[in-house]
């Protein structure tokens, strides 16, 4: 069957940092859209004032962007709707005043207290908490005075008595809500703005959305925007809500509490591409254990694969991930990863042979600089195993490696073979204490490649040094 172009988006809340969690969430729908060859909408849900930044709304966008996403549509790049939920007022205004009109609307004055006296009863008696219906029974006139008087009023949505909410999740599979179990909520707060079960719901249905992919945080609330959808005639997209990931106490993830956040990781110094690997794997069973770029990550992607067991992040993964993504760097995109360690107007064939030699041992940018040292600067940087490598080897190795690296023209690979039969030794009693000398430290690199930048006067200079220091420490 070929793959439906679904209609997607990522719809979050500017009230903190993306976190993993959401990030996930968002590459989903966005494989899901891409995958199909659809279209992927962002949309920033930013009706909840005190909660919502402007800053948040920038990192947001951000830090998408750096993770590897982009949309058709969104408040950056535009498109036919207005994509910030805050200036589509007018809009859900309209339909507000459409459910008004059929009756399925009505001012609620409760106060907070009154709300949670509420609760506390419902649940004392054993029953689920839901709106008690208070203000459903208020006759046209009593109403009517309460507003005159100016009492501050939410709106609710009238929710219809016996009837069985029912559709098709894509991950949960077939879902049935009684109504009777649904309390009538809230459309608008009482401070005007639209609530999220209204704004989300017909903004979804304007826009064309006809896949919701979304946390399965959202599960119990989707028969709720289904009643709006059904009773404003608009259309009802598929569903799919996907697992959330969890963090390290077992909570799942929350932008309120600030946990995880990509722009932690990206400076940390992760690889997008590492934690796009990593989090496509978690509540998504991919079939290919290798590294996926973008075009196979989405051949992988199938919504039959979602799974419903809530996923954890795994930092040893990220850490596997991180290497791949490092592997797969171009050597120009790896030579600008770590730019801001090479020495200014290194040469191209220098830079690329030092390329060369250190990829292997660079899981980050940084760990490129001692070796940046090693090969371009003065040694400087001895680590204590090496320092006692150095002592343990004596004096007068060193005077020998000083004399054979001394003759010119030779291969690295003939010099320790001249070495080892100078001093009698072989294998790592040969080659540890001259790395040590020569690099600083007891491993790294492989020796030859990153030897070939430094200048035979710089090789003597470390081998004297070398001579010096155990003379002193033997
Ligand atoms: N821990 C999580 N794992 C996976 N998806 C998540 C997680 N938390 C939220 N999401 C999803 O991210 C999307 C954006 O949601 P939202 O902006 O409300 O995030 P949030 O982290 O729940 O924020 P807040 O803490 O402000 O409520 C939604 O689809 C939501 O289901």
């Amino acid at each position: 069957m070929p793959n439906q172009p679904y209609v997607t988006r990522f719809a979050p809340s500017p009230s903190g940092l993306l976190h993993l969690g959401n990030a996930r969430t968002a590459l989903l729908s966005y494989l899901a859209a891409r995958k199909g060859k659809g279209r992927f909408i962002l949309r920033i849900e930013d009706t909840d004032e005190a909660r919502s930044t402007e800053a948040h709304v920038q990192a947001l966008l951000e830090d998408l962007r750096w993770f590897g996403l982009d949309w058709d549509e969104g408040p950056d790049v535009g498109g036919p709707h207005e994509y910030r939920q805050r200036h589509r007022r007018a809009i859900h205004e309209t339909w507000l005043a459409k459910l008004d009109a059929a009756g399925l609307t009505y001012p609620c004055f409760c106060t907070p207290a009154e709300l949670s006296l509420s609760r506390k009863r419902q649940l004392a008696a054993g029953k689920p908490p839901r709106y008690a219906g208070t203000c459903r029974a208020l006759d046209a006139h009593r109403r009517a005075v309460r507003l005159a008087a100016g009492e501050p009023a939410a709106l609710r949505f009238r929710v219809p008595a016996g009837q069985i909410v029912a559709f098709g999740d894509l991950v949960h599979g077939e879902q049935r809500f009684a109504t009777d179990d649904i309390g009538d909520f809230i459309i608008r707060r009482a401070d005007g703005s639209t609530a999220f079960f209204f704004s989300n719901a017909i903004d979804d249905a304007l826009m064309g959305i006809t896949l919701v992919l979304r946390g399965d945080d959202h599960l119990t609330n989707t028969p709720r925007q289904i009643l709006i959808l059904q009773a404003l005639d608009l259309p009802v997209p598929e569903y799919a809500h996907v697992a959330l990931l969890l963090g390290m106490d077992g909570a799942p993830l929350s932008k309120r509490h600030g946990a995880q956040s990509l722009g932690e990781f990206r400076e940390r110094g992760f690889l997008p591409g590492a934690l796009r690997n990593h989090l496509v794997r978690l509540g998504h069973a991919c079939q290919h254990d290798g590294w996926l770029d973008d075009a196979a990550m989405c051949a992988e992607f199938e919504l039959s694969r979602l799974g419903k067991a809530a996923a954890r992040f795994d930092a040893a993964q990220l850490h596997h991930w991180q290497k791949e993504a490092v592997a797969q760097l171009s050597q120009e995109d790896f030579l600008r990863w770590i730019g801001a360690f090479l020495p200014p107007g290194l040469e191209a064939p220098r830079a690329a042979a030092f390329a060369a030699a250190v990829r292997p041992n660079v899981e980050f940018a940084r760990d490129a600089q001692p070796w940046a040292e090693v090969a371009f600067g003065r040694l400087t940087n001895f680590m204590p195993d090496a320092v006692a490598a150095i002592e343990a080897a004596g004096e007068a190795f060193y005077a020998m490696a000083a004399q054979v690296f001394a003759r010119p023209g030779l291969e690295f690979k003939q010099r320790l073979r001249e070495l080892g039969q100078a001093s009698g030794r072989k294998g790592p009693a040969l080659f540890m204490p001259l790395r040590a000398a020569l690099t600083g430290a007891t491993h790294g690199p492989e020796l030859a490649g990153l030897l070939s930048l430094v200048p035979d006067e710089e090789v003597q200079t470390r081998l004297a040094a070398a001579m010096q220091r155990a003379g002193a420490g033997g």
